[in-house]
This record gives structure tokens, sequence and C-alpha cells, in this order.
């Protein structure tokens, strides 16, 4: 690890122990006349305009002002990673990572480089420390597409973030946690139907799957929208949402999952029937049109899903209801603790496009869940990147006990719970809804 002992704010500590920085000295000092030159153009535009008329000389004057010391900052923002990158031996040869873009974001700074020959990104993330010291900031170095990003913290994101019931105003638009600029959500509805949620054991997909749940339930009508749970935890995990009137269906063993992924894929079929037979192309026109007989949107939650491997067609099972569930109002919202490139195969991968990635146990598996590294830096508990249309978010999850989940859920319990088995309660078929189908004898067999 590199010892450094300067104070990032001053440059001219950098350059006393770094003697070959000489040069830039000069350029920064170079840069520096520029920037007297202009603010004394200015001044003396202004005193100009004072006493003369406007002339076209207080106008070269202004211009020759303001160009000097835009130029002046400018060069002086390169200079400052120009520097930091030879100060961390960043750099080979006479070569130095380039920077091709600048991006503000809700925490600060992303910068691109990428990298000349002979340098790797494992000599970047190496010199994260260094880096950190040099720009007194916390930094996140990740590699994607050939590029490293630089990210740069101005802001910290708060660690514990109490429970509290966030109303969204889509039917299916899911409150996720917190940035640094607000409550994060998802609206399924809108271009990117089905979630993912990957990270390693105790990285906090039970806690913010608890906590979007309970939003839902708590805010959201349940003749609008339905549940159906799957819980390969044997019904530990989402349990506390079984008796709940929006929760249509909850299977604990990945035989019952099958069973109920094949029925929700026969009524995938019948609704696609359905938009046949009344000129439809989706689930909100057919609405549109049928005011009192309206399908209800049903979120499919699977908590574990790697686990449905066991049964050898659900996999297949999800990644069809994946990639032609949307128009008919059918969304997923999956969580596993193996991001192995099996379970989040190029499938998944291509029709999953929402992802909250919490932290991973190495940065092959953070590239497998988000593209890039980063997943395995994270804290745990809730901390985590949101990738939801083209963009990255690091979020913080809301901190929702068993417990408190519990007692907000009561008043919404409206089912009979004997024996831990679910007996869900007779839904009235909407639209002629597929119920009692001998969907085994139908499905078994056929490929998927
Ligand atoms: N947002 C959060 N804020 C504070 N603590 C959290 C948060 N999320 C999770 N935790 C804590 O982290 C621990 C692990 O959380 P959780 O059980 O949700 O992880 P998990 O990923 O589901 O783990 P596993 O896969 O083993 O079930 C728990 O003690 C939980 O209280």
């Amino acid at each position: 690890m590199d010892k450094i002992k300067i104070d990032p704010t001053k440059e001219k500590n950098v350059f006393s122990i770094i003697p070959d920085m000489e040069q830039e000295k000069k350029k920064i000092q170079g840069d520096y006349s520029l920037l007297h030159l202009g603010i004394s153009s200015i001044v003396l535009g202004v005193a100009m305009n004072s006493f003369l008329p406007i002339t076209p000389l207080v106008y070269i004057f202004y211009g020759i002002g303001i160009g000097s010391t835009a130029f002046h900052v400018t060069a002086k923002k390169q200079l400052k990673y120009e520097t930091l990158l030879k100060h961390c031996n960043l750099y080979k040869g006479d070569m130095l990572p380039q920077l091709h873009e600048k991006k503000k974001t809700s925490y600060g700074y992303c910068l691109r480089f990428s990298l000349p020959p002979g340098l790797s990104s494992d000599d970047f993330k190496n010199k994260k420390k260094a880096i950190e010291q040099f720009l007194d900031r916390r930094v996140e170095i990740k590699y994607a597409h050939k590029n490293i990003l630089l990210e740069i913290y101005e802001k910290e994101l708060q660690r514990d973030y109490n429970f509290e019931v966030i109303e969204t105003k889509g039917i299916l638009e899911l409150v996720i946690g917190h940035s640094y600029n607000g409550p994060i959500t998802v609206n399924l509805l809108d271009g990117e139907p089905h979630m993912l949620i990957a990270g390693e054991t105790g990285a906090g997909k039970s806690t913010v799957l608890r906590a979007i749940l309970t939003i839902l339930i708590l805010t959201k009508d349940p003749n609008n929208v339905k549940l159906h749970l799957v819980d390969l935890k044997r019904g530990a995990e989402l349990g506390i949402f079984r008796k709940c009137e929006m929760v249509n269906s909850f299977s604990k063993t990945p035989e019952e999952a099958e069973g109920r992924l094949y029925k929700i894929l026969m009524e995938v079929e019948r609704r696609y029937d359905l938009f046949a037979q009344y000129d439809c192309v989706d689930i909100k026109e057919y609405n549109k049109k049928f005011k009192t007989k309206k399908l209800y949107y049903q979120l499919v939650v699977i908590d574990e899903f790697s686990e449905l491997k066991k049964e050898k067609d659900s996999l297949g099972i999800i990644e069809r209801l994946a990639a032609m569930a949307r128009a008919c109002g059918i969304h997923l919202l999956i969580s596993t603790q193996r991001p192995s490139a099996t379970v989040i195969n190029g499938d998944i991968k291509a029709n999953v496009s929402v992802v909250l990635g919490l932290k991973t146990m190495n940065d092959v598996n953070s590239r497998i869940v988000i593209d890039h590294d980063g997943l395995s830096d994270l804290r745990g508990k809730g901390h985590g990147i949101l990738k939801h249309k083209g963009k990255e978010i690091e979020i913080q999850s809301m901190n929702l006990q068993p417990y408190q989940a519990r007692d907000l859920l009561k008043d919404t319990y409206t089912k009979k719970d004997d024996k831990n088995n679910f007996e869900p309660k007779k839904q009235k078929t909407v639209a002629g809804e597929v119920e009692n189908f001998d969907f085994l004898k139908v499905f078994k067999g056929d490929k998927y």
C-alpha cells in the first residue's frame, strides 16, 4: 500500500513530494496568470462601461475576461486528474489513462477513463486508497466495457432508514429504498416489467422484499393487484403475508411453486386469447373496454428462485413468463442469493431489466448481476445499486423487521390460516379466470 502524506487540497504539497511534477506546477502557474488576465479584463471592462458609452472595446475586454477564466477553470480540472493519475503511478511509459467523460451524479461525479496498454483494471483498483487520500473523498472503482469508472462520492448515503409507508401513484409502482435524493420507486407498468434482487446471504434481500410488499399491500387496492408468493425457505420469509387479502397464492416448496407457475402461464395464454377475441393489444386497452370485468394485475414474487431448478420446468416457465407476460399484466419480482451465470442466464437478463444488486461475495458475481464490479464493496444490510432505465442509483433499503411488518399488516389479514397451510379464499373469477383447470395434465411433457 502506498504511504502518502499530503494535503490534497494544496497542490504545493503534491509538487514538493513528487519531483517530476515541476512541469505540472509551471503549467498550473501559467493557468493562474490566465485567471488573473481574465479577472483584470472583466474589471477593466466594467470600469470603462461606467465612464464611456458601450464601445466594442468593452466587449473585447469582457470576451477576453470570460474566455480566459473559463480556460483556466477547465485546464485546472484536467490537470487535477492528470496530477492524480501521475501521483498514483497510474500510467504506462508516457501514456496516461484517457478521460472520456465526466458526469455529475446524485452522489458526486463519475469519471470514465480508458486504459493505456499495459495498465490493468486491477492496477487501478489497487490504488483505491491512494486515490481516496489524494481526493479526500470516498471513491469506487468499477470496470465496465473496457473502461474504468471512477466514482467520486461528495456525499455519503445514510446507513439506516427507518421504515415508512410511502404512497406511490402507479398500480405496480414499488418503493425500493432511499437514494441521495429521497425515496426511489420502480414502476413495473412503465417500460421495464420485471425485477431481480440479487445478493449474497445477509445482503438484505428478505428485508427489502418485506418492505416492498408491505407498502404494496398497505397502499394498493386488492381488487386491482394480486400477489402470488413463492417462498422456498419453507414459508419462513414471506409467511407473514399469506393471510393478506391481496395474496392470491402462497407456495412453500418447489413442487407447489411449479404447479402455481404452470397455472400462471395458462392465465397468460388465456389473457392473450381474450385480447385477440376482443381486439385489444394489452391489459390496459382491455380494462378500458371492459370496465366492469377488469383483469387484475398480478405480481409473482419468488424468494430464492434458484431453488426452483430442482423442478426442471420451473426455470423455463419463469423465462417464458419474463418474455411474454408483461402485456397481460403479469409481472415478476424474483430474488436470489446465487447470482451465477446459470441462474441469471441470458434469457432472464434480457427480460428482467430492473436489477437491485446488493452485496455480492466477489467481483465475478457483481459482473453477472450488474455487468461490472462494485457490488462486493457494498456495506451489506440493504445497501445496493439499482439498475433501472439505463441508470444506476446507489440506494439503501428501509429497515423493516418481521414483527413490525406483522403489526402493520394485521388489519389486512382476511384469510384463515390453519396449521400453516394457506387456504386461498375462493377468488371470484374475473372474466372467467382459470381456477380449476387440470393444468398439469395439459402442460406436463410440453416443452417450455
Ligand atoms: N435496510 C436494512 N437496514 C438495516 N439492517 C438491515 C437492512 N436490511 C437487512 N438488514 C439486516 O441484515 C441482516 C440480513 O438481512 P436479510 O435477512 O434481509 O438478508 P438476506 O439477504 O435475505 O439473507 P439470507 O439470504 O441469508 O436470508 C438482518 O439482520 C437484517 O436485520
